[in-house]
């Protein structure tokens, strides 16, 4: 894991959207498509404000949800909302979504039809996560009933998951998806999450889900 501590949030969310729309342009030069996967929550936002006015080919951008709220799109629950509101406007507009979210009751009987739209977009070309301060990311809870499955080696790419402390149903990427994007970024603010980083770094992802990824991850931080 590699730690970047910024003097304040707002020097922060500047710099990794730079990062991010940086990474994003080589992928393009390199593959001519990328494929961003972004968290919803309340931190990302002053992130895609800056990203969606990045002059870039978004029209060969997908973009995927690590994780979203069974709720419909006009709940404030939604992170599909978020990303439209903030990211998938201005220049990045043009840009693919990839939706995780269909209006079934329940994700499990959508769960096909959405992993067939998104093995097309894999391997994720940029990962920004998020992470709770329980250090859950994207929606792998510790104690979630699917957190085991979801951690497997041979996960599917999607899987529903249920937490006590998740709220509503989720669907969210499994570990392979997390652990094969070519770049991983983890966003985090206050000292509240920069103390759960530094306990997850020492146990399991089982205990501490966003462990699975702080190998290959640069964490950026600011309080
Ligand atoms: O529920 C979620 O939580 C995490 C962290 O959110 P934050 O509000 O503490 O930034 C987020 O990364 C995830 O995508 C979201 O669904």
């Amino acid at each position: 894991m590699e730690f970047h501590e910024y003097p304040d949030r707002e020097m922060m969310m500047l710099r990794v959207a730079q990062r991010i729309a940086s990474e994003l342009g080589e992928s393009l030069r390199a593959n001519g498509r990328a494929t961003l996967s972004v968290p919803g929550g309340t931190t990302p936002g002053p992130v895609f404000d800056t990203l969606s006015g990045v002059e870039l080919d978004w029209s060969q951008v997908s973009v995927v949800l690590n994780d979203e709220r069974w709720v419909p799109e006009d709940s404030p629950r939604s992170n599909t909302r978020l990303l439209r509101e903030r990211l998938l406007r201005d220049k990045a507009a043009q840009a693919k979504l990839i939706p995780l979210f269909a209006n079934t009751p329940e994700p499990e009987a959508a769960l096909e039809r959405v992993i067939e739209g998104l093995v097309p977009h894999l391997p994720v070309s940029v990962l920004l996560l998020g992470m709770g301060e329980d250090m859950h990311t994207a929606s792998l809870f510790p104690g979630a009933d699917n957190l085991e499955a979801a951690l497997g080696a041979d996960a599917p790419p999607l899987m529903a998951m249920r937490a006590d402390s998740a709220g509503e149903p989720r669907i969210t990427l499994t570990a392979p998806v997390l652990r094969a994007a070519v770049r991983v970024h983890v966003l985090i603010t206050g000292a509240a999450k920069r103390d759960s980083l530094e306990r997850a770094a020492k146990l399991s992802p089982r205990e501490a889900p966003i462990a699975c990824v702080l190998d290959q991850a640069q964490v950026h931080w600011a309080e």
